[in-house]
């Protein structure tokens, strides 16, 4: 039985976690976590009648025997839910996008130092660890690439966390190129998106969107579009489920599902 804490559970993502663990006959809840929340049991969420769960709303006050934290919280929480989990012998597996490169490094050595596994995934979806592979072949023969990454409304950081791991990933393979022309002008500023390393990034934000992402490769006289959607959270439960299953498993922090598949 893997006990697992999970912070964020009034969020989307938190909540759809929860109800995963909740349903899963190999793992217990045994307790949630919100800042902002002020309930001092899961139960009283009407999504959540019945349960009998611990939720803490102040990350020093938490005192539990979870193995797992899983964390779908925000940008400005993560890091410091991170270091309290791996501070505390609890393996994290992150959700949550838009730590800087400089704080995942840091989670990684103090994962290394107190020899605790852990998996920071920027998409759990099968479809998207996928993509980001599939990408990363098609770009070492087009080097000319635009990423375009589409949300729901509500999504805090841009561009998403995949659409980043996704531009990493080509950047591994793909021979330094500045596209496009280089006299080009934007009439309004933001037009071409954002840039890494020569590859533009855009953000589309729209009600109805769930979690989408194509990746398009022109060449001489021809295209390729590669594209992933994720049209139900529930997407990213197998994912999740996985890494809860196997993070105990390992004594480092990784950052990419495809490790632990
Ligand atoms: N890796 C993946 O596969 C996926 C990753 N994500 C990522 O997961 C994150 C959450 O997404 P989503 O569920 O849509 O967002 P939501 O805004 O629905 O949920 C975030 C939750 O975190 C809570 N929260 C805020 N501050 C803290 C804190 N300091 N400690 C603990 N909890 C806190 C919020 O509480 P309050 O409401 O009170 O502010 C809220 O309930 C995002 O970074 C998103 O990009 C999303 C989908 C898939
Ligand atoms: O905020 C979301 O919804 C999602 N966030 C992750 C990201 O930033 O890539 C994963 C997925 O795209 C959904």
């Amino acid at each position: 039985m893997v006990k697992v804490i999970v912070a964020g559970y009034h969020g989307r993502m938190g909540s759809t976690a929860a109800q995963m663990v909740i349903d899963n006959a190999d793992f217990e809840l045994v307790g949630v976590f919100d800042a902002r929340g002020k309930d001092e049991n899961l139960g009283e969420d009407d999504q959540f009648k019945g349960q009998d769960v611990p939720a803490f709303h102040d990350l020093q006050a938490i005192k539990t025997d979870a193995t797992v934290w899983i964390d779908f919280t925000i940008p400005t929480a993560v890091y410091e839910n991170a270091k309290f989990a791996i501070n505390h012998g609890i393996s994290p597996v992150i959700g949550t996008t838009g730590m800087t490169d400089a704080q995942v490094a840091d989670l990684q050595k103090l994962a290394k130092d107190k020899q605790v596994g852990g998996l920071i995934a920027p998409n759990f979806g099968i479809s998207a660890v996928l993509l980001m592979q599939f990408a990363q072949q098609a770009a070492k023969y087009f080097p000319d690439v635009e990423i375009i990454e589409m949300h729901h409304a509500d999504k805090i950081d841009s561009p998403s966390g995949t659409a980043i791991s996704t531009a990493k990933k080509i950047a591994e393979v793909r021979k330094p190129k500045e596209q496009g022309n280089p006299d080009a002008t934007e009439t309004l500023p933001g037009a071409r998106g954002a840039e890494y390393e020569g590859m533009r990034i855009h953000a589309v934000r729209l009600p109805g969107l769930v979690a989408h992402e194509e990746v398009m490769f022109g060449g001489p006289g021809e295209g390729l579009t590669i594209r992933q959607d994720s049209y139900d959270r529930i997407s990213f439960m197998t994912g999740v489920k996985v890494a809860v299953e196997k993070v105990n498993q390992y004594h480092e922090l990784f950052v990419g599902l495809e490790h632990l598949l």
